[in-house]
């Protein structure tokens, strides 16, 4: 497949995903914007279509306000309101639209996996060491999530499939000392990648919080860096509660950079430009679906496009 295939193709997944989100968005536009001038009204009403996209009142009330300009008193068609809209996204967007970089000088780079359990931290982790491996770099897992038997196998069944050794412990075994001993191997094998799985319960915070310091003390016994990176997976559908958990995992490790993942099963998906609005951090992949496939590199303009219902990229 050409790489301009490639593209299409996954410019048409991420539509598709992002259906649900899109076709509120961009139904509402044609509501609120057939036959009518651009009046107050017309702005508040944009403004809470956004707020109901899940894109957070402030950075909705920027963004209508900056669609409203040069355009009031005007009847303007949806199809360009779309666009403007896009074009508004896609600023906000493309600033923590990057890549995540592995750093060859370190051997390894360590990358600590956070996020709430279920929201696709083991899909991101087997993406991850996917794409390395096929790189020909050598990646290790570390099977952190002690709590969940289900979560180990999982991390097992991908260590399989794509020739990377997985640490492991009992279940219920200490996930610090399961960490230092994978950055150990890591170490001693020279290995480019360190992917270490966390367990994400939320819902007792003192916790997971004593759970994720003592894993940063641990390998900083090892490597004063470590982690160079931590990751925060996102799941889409928990709409403005992603930004409480961008806030609490903030607070514990310095989180380098997110993934959202679930953008297809939500019409939430407009929670991605909030969170981009007021953390400023790197977002370096998004999920559209179950299959590894599904989970690509963010592309900011792809995204606000595929957002606003634009119909082609
Ligand atoms: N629809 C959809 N499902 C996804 C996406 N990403 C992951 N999933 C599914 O969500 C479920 C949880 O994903 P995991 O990768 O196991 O999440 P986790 O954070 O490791 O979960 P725990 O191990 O339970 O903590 C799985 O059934 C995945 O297939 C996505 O982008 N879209």
């Amino acid at each position: 497949m050409s790489k301009t295939e490639e593209k299409k193709g996954w410019f048409s997944r991420l539509r598709d995903g992002l259906k649900r989100s899109s076709s509120a968005i961009s139904g509402g536009i044609t509501d609120i914007f057939t036959k009518r001038k651009l009046d107050d009204d017309v702005i508040e009403e944009l403004e809470e279509l956004l707020i109901s996209a899940d894109l957070g009142v402030a950075t909705s009330a920027r963004i209508a306000a900056n669609i409203a300009k040069n355009r009031f008193d005007k009847e303007i068609a949806p199809e360009e309101i779309r666009g403007a809209l896009a074009d508004e996204v896609s600023t906000i967007l493309d600033p923590v639209a990057q890549p995540f970089l592995l750093d060859e000088s370190r051997k390894p780079h360590v990358v600590l996996v956070v996020g709430v359990n279920g929201s696709g931290k083991t899909t991101t982790i087997g993406k991850f060491a996917k794409q390395y491996r096929s790189a020909g770099k050598k990646v290790v897992l570390a099977a952190g999530d002690t709590f969940r038997a289900a979560a180990v196998e999982q991390l097992q069944v991908w260590g399989q499939r794509t020739g990377c050794d997985v640490v492991t412990t009992k279940v219920g075994g200490d996930a610090a000392g399961l960490s230092f001993t994978a950055l150990e191997k890591a170490k001693a094998e020279q290995a480019d990648l360190l992917l270490i799985d966390t367990a994400g319960r939320l819902q007792n915070k003192t916790d997971l919080m004593a759970e994720l310091e003592k894993i940063l003390r641990v390998i900083k016994k090892l490597d004063p860096d470590a982690p160079h990176s931590c990751l925060l997976v996102l799941d889409a559908t928990t709409g403005q509660n992603a930004l409480n958990q961008v806030e609490i995992f903030g607070k514990v490790c310095n989180v380098t950079g997110l993934v959202m993942t679930k953008l297809d099963g939500t019409a939430r998906g407009g929670v991605l430009v909030a969170i981009a609005d007021r953390f400023s951090l790197p977002v370096h992949a998004i999920g559209v679906g179950e299959s590894e496939d599904d989970l690509q590199p963010f592309a900011a303009k792809d995204f606000a496009r595929a957002l606003s219902g634009v119909e082609s990229n």
